[in-house]
């Protein structure tokens, strides 16, 4: 069976979460099959083998669990970008909107590099490209320390909120489209 036929039957819906409306793609069933996040983790990350991928970028808080074994599988750093006043040292932030909410993210000043030394080259990655809101902060809070974006990476991209075309040209890859 395709991985992403194995994705489309573990990844549950939930109606009417969090808010009204909201068709809800959980992902935990993911992460309780070992046999299965290997294998998506192994798809996220091998097409940027040997693309000169820097350092990795995770979403809080589901983007920090594709995130992290990511950027082992790579072998490059991993820097968090999280909810407003969770890091604790110098940050720029950005505001957005995502599918069901307003927020902000945030990342150290330093996440890539020293300041106005910085030679990154980044991979994005989240579990959900919804409307596409919070990857295009993420990326435009790299693109504001200095790095440059070469991908965004997702497990799931919900097709019809067109997070795609939000992220005017810069490389997507999904695992699996709904
Ligand atoms: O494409 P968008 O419309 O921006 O939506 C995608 C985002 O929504 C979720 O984050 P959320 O902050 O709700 O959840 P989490 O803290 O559970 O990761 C998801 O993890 C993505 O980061
Ligand atoms: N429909 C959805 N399911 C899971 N995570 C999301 N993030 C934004 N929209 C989402």
């Amino acid at each position: 069976m395709t991985l992403q036929r194995r994705l489309e039957g573990t990844i549950r819906d939930v109606p009417d979460f969090p808010t009204p409306g909201i068709l809800f793609k959980d992902i935990t069933p993911v992460l309780a099959d070992p046999v299965l996040l290997a294998d998506v983790i192994d798809a996220m990350a091998a097409p940027y083998a040997g693309r000169g991928i820097t350092h990795v970028v995770g979403v809080e808080s589901r983007g920090f669990l594709f995130g992290v074994p990511v950027a082992l599988a790579l072998g490059v750093p991993f820097a968090p970008a999280r909810k407003p006043s969770k890091l604790p040292w110098r940050t720029q932030r950005e505001a957005y909107a995502l599918e069901y909410r307003k927020d902000v993210l945030e990342m150290h000043v330093d996440a890539l590099g020293t300041p106005g030394q910085v030679a990154a080259r980044v991979l994005v990655i989240d579990d959900v490209l919804a409307t596409g809101g919070t990857a295009m902060a993420t990326c435009r809070l790299v693109e504001r320390l200095g790095g440059e974006v070469a991908a965004v990476a997702v497990v799931v991209e919900l097709g019809f909120l067109n997070g795609r075309a939000a992220l005017a040209g810069r490389e997507v890859h999904a695992v699996v489209g709904f």
